[in-house]
């Protein structure tokens, strides 16, 4: 059953005054229903992922007082929350190397608090905050010692696919295919979502083959992923962060130190074999027969062959996987996407490329908030008011599909 169809089951069933029968939207009454937070949490090998309701200082969700207010929040590392589902659900992110900040956010939110502040709670009793990715074993004890909560484990792959199934039949503006600079939403038909392909870009490279609810199997990975393109783009330019490499991408050429093709085949094209002359034969080749030290390429040229690089080498590793299990639809999640054309249209080419135009990449508007949100969707399992908490996101990503519809969201 999936959330919206248990929004209405639920709404019919409850009696006890907690829903509001006929609404669309349950009703959450405040009472002390144990210490859960408003708030899950991915923390990975590099960004942490946050997805929460935001609250006012009366420990009241601001979503429960219908806030219309847009909250953006500037953190130190310079990123910025989203704020969409009808700005009530928020998102932020933070570098995982900079957790204090992280850490003092969700103080400053008051995220930390469950749901009791300012009301008598159960003594001894600690918030539990969803926690995902291998942050959630590494940093258990700092949230502790830092906030006195619990991060409570959610597996990974379950997260993934939980939140990417999630996603795909709650928000309708969210899977695109990108193609010819032109982004193109999908109408996904809930009846025929699964099989599909979810891979996700993150510092290393996850293939999760997913047959329908909880049910998957990751069937493949890479470690060349986006943690190669930032590490390997700080080693070879002077760059520290993520967006000056996308930045300085933009304006690169990559065939100045991609070998081409044609390099090899005195300009020409190697039709027998299907390759254009202006394919890339071999990434960074031309560095191998240049005497030229590294100073003397623009880190532009640079950062342009790494992105092709690891979106081709992605893009063609998640085909070859689709192609081992016969599935069609690969959806590509993860932050090292970004909403990047570049990266967007070289996945898209090498899956179209390899698979003859058998198969089709998609990508998600919520890329590198798919773990987290699984781990909030998680919050059903746990308390029932909990759930209609997660009931009442879902309601609201339908009202709120007109605010997706301006394009990916960028969270910096
Ligand atoms: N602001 C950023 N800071 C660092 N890396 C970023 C940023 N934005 C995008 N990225 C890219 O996204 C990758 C992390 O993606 P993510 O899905 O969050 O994975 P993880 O869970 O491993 O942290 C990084 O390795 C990098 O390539
Ligand atoms: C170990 C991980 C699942 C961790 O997730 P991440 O923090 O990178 O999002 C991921 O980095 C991965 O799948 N690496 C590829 C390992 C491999 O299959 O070779």
């Amino acid at each position: 059953m999936d959330l919206k169809t248990e929004v209405s089951t639920r709404c019919n069933d409850n009696n006890q005054g907690k829903v509001e029968r006929g609404s669309s939207t349950p009703i959450l009454q405040r009472e002390c229903h144990g210490q859960i937070s408003h708030l899950a949490i991915d923390i990975g090998g590099s960004l942490i992922k946050l997805v929460y309701f935001p609250r006012d200082s009366d420990g009241s969700s601001k979503d429960d007082k219908c806030s219309t207010s847009r909250e953006r929040n500037s953190i130190s590392n310079g990123d910025i929350n989203s704020s969409i589902f009808g700005e009530r659900l928020r998102f932020a992110k933070f570098e995982t190397s900079k957790i204090g900040d992280c850490i003092e956010f969700i103080r400053s939110k008051q995220l930390h608090l469950g749901r009791c502040l300012h009301q008598e709670c159960p003594s001894g009793e600690k918030t539990i905050i969803k926690a995902t990715g291998g942050g959630a074993f590494k940093f258990a004890d700092l949230f502790n010692e830092k906030l006195g909560v619990s991060l409570e484990k959610e597996e990974e792959m379950q997260c993934l696919v939980a939140g990417a199934n999630f996603l795909l039949k709650t928000v309708q503006q969210e899977a695109f295919t990108y193609a010819d600079g032109q982004k193109e939403f999908m109408q996904i038909d809930h009846n025929d979502l699964f099989p599909y392909l979810l891979v996700n870009i993150g510092s290393g490279v996850s293939m999760i083959k997913v047959d329908g609810d909880g049910k998957f199997e990751r069937v493949s990975g890479t470690s060349v992923g986006g943690g190669t393109f930032l590490g390997l783009g700080r080693l070879l330019t002077k760059c520290k962060s993520f967006d000056e490499l996308l930045e300085l991408s933009h304006q690169g050429n990559n065939r100045v130190i991609d070998m081409l093709v044609g390099d090899i085949y005195g300009g020409q094209d190697y039709s027998k074999i299907g390759l254009a002359s202006t394919a890339i034969a071999s990434s960074f080749g031309k560095a191998i027969s240049e005497d030229r030290e590294l100073e003397e390429y623009k880190p532009e040229d640079i950062t342009r062959s790494l992105l092709r690089m690891i979106s081709n080498n992605v893009g063609q590793i998640s085909y070859l996987n689709a192609l081992r299990y016969g599935l069609k639809r690969i959806f590509f999640g993860g932050f090292f996407i970004r909403g990047h054309t570049y990266t967007m249209d070289t996945i898209s080419v090498a899956v179209k490329f390899w698979s003859k135009g058998e198969a089709q990449a998609m990508f998600l508007q919520h890329e590198g908030f798919i773990g987290a949100l699984g781990a909030f969707t998680g919050y059903k399992k746990h308390d029932h008011e909990q759930d209609q908490f997660v009931q009442r996101c879902s309601s609201k990503v339908s009202c709120a599909d007109n605010n997706l519809s301006g394009g990916t969201i960028k969270s910096s």
